[in-house]
């Protein structure tokens, strides 16, 4: 990364922490929409899936999302479309080019025709696994906004970072990279510490409101209306018993779930947390 931006992300990170320690709660809460969406991650069969859609509920108060694995994208549609349900689908991921020799990749205009309208882009299982960069995340993120998609933008600090005390930096310079020439209301933001996936170790609700606030006021820097407005949802060992204390906290606008998103009983009681409110 070179000086200016390193400088620029230094200034930002100290401006954000003055403003979030100043501030305690953010000032407007209410009036953002909700999301409970499920990241099945690679999970399910067609039968499990079907019954799944035949099973879940939508609620009033909440969009339901669901993330399947991308063959089972189809056929969950049309299983949403005969239930006459309110869930949407997305995808999660695809790849940043249009079209191409690209094997074994996901064109975003085609999870588009199979019903989706989100994707997730940048999941640290992707970071991780996949050796995704948040340069390539902002490739992503520009490429599902031109096929009508809502980008879903993960981001969160390892173990590691949290030690280092680094969780601040890691996040400014994932939220200013992914939205490198973009509208920041046109994007969802998702963060999971990466400490906190699949561990069965969440971060508090307190912990997870404090960097939910720490984000919208970086976010703030950039277009303070937008910040007000768009929704950032936190992920990482959701589940039923523990989904309405984060559904309590003032910034926290939604869950992005794994495991518990299999379950549909407990699935359901999440949405439920969530469409009910506080
Ligand atoms: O990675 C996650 C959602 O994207 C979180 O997974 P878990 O809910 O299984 O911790």
């Amino acid at each position: 990364m070179n000086q200016p931006i390193k400088a620029y992300i230094k200034q930002l990170v100290q401006e954000a922490v003055e403003q979030s320690l100043s501030q305690g709660k953010t000032a407007i809460s209410i009036g953002r929409k909700k999301y409970v969406i499920a990241n099945w991650k690679m999970n399910q069969n067609l039968q499990e899936t079907l019954s799944f859609f035949q099973k879940i509920q939508d609620e009033d108060g909440v969009e339901v999302v669901i993330c399947p694995p991308a063959p089972l994208l189809l056929p969950a549609h049309t299983q949403i479309m005969q239930e006459g349900k309110k869930l949407s689908l997305g995808a999660q991921n695809v790849h940043q080019e249009e079209k191409g020799a690209y094997t074994g990749e996901i064109a975003a205009n085609l999870v588009k025709e199979f019903g989706c309208q989100y994707t997730l882009i940048g999941h640290s299982e992707r970071r991780q696994y996949f050796q995704e960069d948040d340069q390539t995340i902002s490739l992503k993120v520009k490429r599902a906004l031109q096929e009508g998609l809502t980008p879903v933008v993960c981001i969160g600090e390892t173990l590691e970072q949290k030690h280092q005390a680094q969780t601040e930096k890691v996040l400014t310079s994932q939220i200013l990279l992914a939205l490198e020439g973009v509208n920041p209301a046109d994007v969802i933001f998702a963060y999971e510490p990466v400490w906190a996936i699949g561990t069965g170790e969440s971060a508090s609700p307190e912990e997870a409101q404090k960097m939910h606030h720490y984000i919208r006021a970086v976010l703030s820097h950039i277009d303070k209306k937008s910040a007000e407005q768009i929704a950032i949802l936190y992920g990482g060992s959701v589940n039923e018993t523990n989904a309405k204390e984060y559904a309590l906290m003032p910034d926290i606008d939604g869950v992005l779930v794994g495991g518990a998103s299999l379950k549909v009983d407990a699935f359901q009681k999440i949405i439920t947390v969530f469409a009910k409110g506080d």
